[in-house]
């Protein structure tokens, strides 16, 4: 079984492109809606998030944005939630690996937004990155609401250059140039692996 990582900056495309995969048939594990279902109520990482953090309980869920606004504003606060969360993403992708090996997939996707900065590629076959130019990123990023100048910035200097992670990669996937051209480069990645 081939292990594709897919991975990219913020607003690059990732979520996009992991549906793409998704309708040509692949499956794909997505870190971040891990990250989601665990921090839910009733998710292993609600209490440990809770106890460390008790001001951003709101009506009995975590409040991520007032979240977001403390980690990426204090790096030990960060720290702290990569520490709780990491290791539980981590087990969720094992059991993934383990359930599609055991279907006999001939190939599958790992969707980690942070993969090079957690020297993620290690336990990939290859690498993908989704990649725009610059000015489109931004003006994606801050079209979303609760989004600040500031706080793109802090989220950026927190992840590795997009021009790194192409030097890196095995195969760019361009997300700038439309749709229908992301599809094709999907498509040809994936019979290339298959
Ligand atoms: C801090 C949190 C609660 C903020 O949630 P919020 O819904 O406001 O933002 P969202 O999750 O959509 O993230 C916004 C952008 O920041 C990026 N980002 C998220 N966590 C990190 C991180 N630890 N380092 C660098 N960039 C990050 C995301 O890839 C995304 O591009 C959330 O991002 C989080 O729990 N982060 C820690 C877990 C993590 O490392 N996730 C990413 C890889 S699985
Ligand atoms: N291939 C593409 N062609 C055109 N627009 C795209 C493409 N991919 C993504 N977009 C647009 O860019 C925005 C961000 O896309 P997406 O949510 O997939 O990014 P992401 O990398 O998952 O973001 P984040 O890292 O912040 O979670 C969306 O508005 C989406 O419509």
């Amino acid at each position: 079984m081939v292990i594709l990582g897919l991975t990219g900056s913020i607003g690059m495309g990732k979520s996009t492109a992991a549906s793409m995969f998704r309708f040509l048939g692949v499956p794909v594990h997505d870190a971040d809606a891990t990250t989601h279902i665990l921090m839910a109520p009733g998710g292993l990482a609600f209490d440990p998030i809770a106890a460390a953090f008790p001001d951003i309980i709101k009506d009995g869920r975590i409040d991520r944005q007032a979240l977001g606004k403390r980690a990426f504003s204090d790096p030990e606060v960060l720290k702290k939630l990569e520490a709780i969360l990491h290791p539980l993403v981590r087990a969720a992708e094992i059991r993934f690996l383990r359930s599609q090996q055991m279907l006999g997939r001939s190939l599958v996707v790992l969707d980690i937004p942070l993969l090079y900065e957690t020297g993620g590629e290690q336990r990939c076959d290859a690498v993908a990155v989704v990649s725009a130019p610059g000015f489109v990123q931004r003006q994606r990023v801050l079209a979303r609401q609760g989004m600040t100048d500031e706080k793109f910035s802090a989220i950026l200097s927190k992840q590795m250059p997009d021009i790194e992670k192409r030097k890196r990669c095995d195969y760019v996937i361009p997300t700038g140039l439309g749709r229908a051209v992301t599809f094709q480069y999907i498509q040809g990645i994936i019979d290339q692996l298959s």
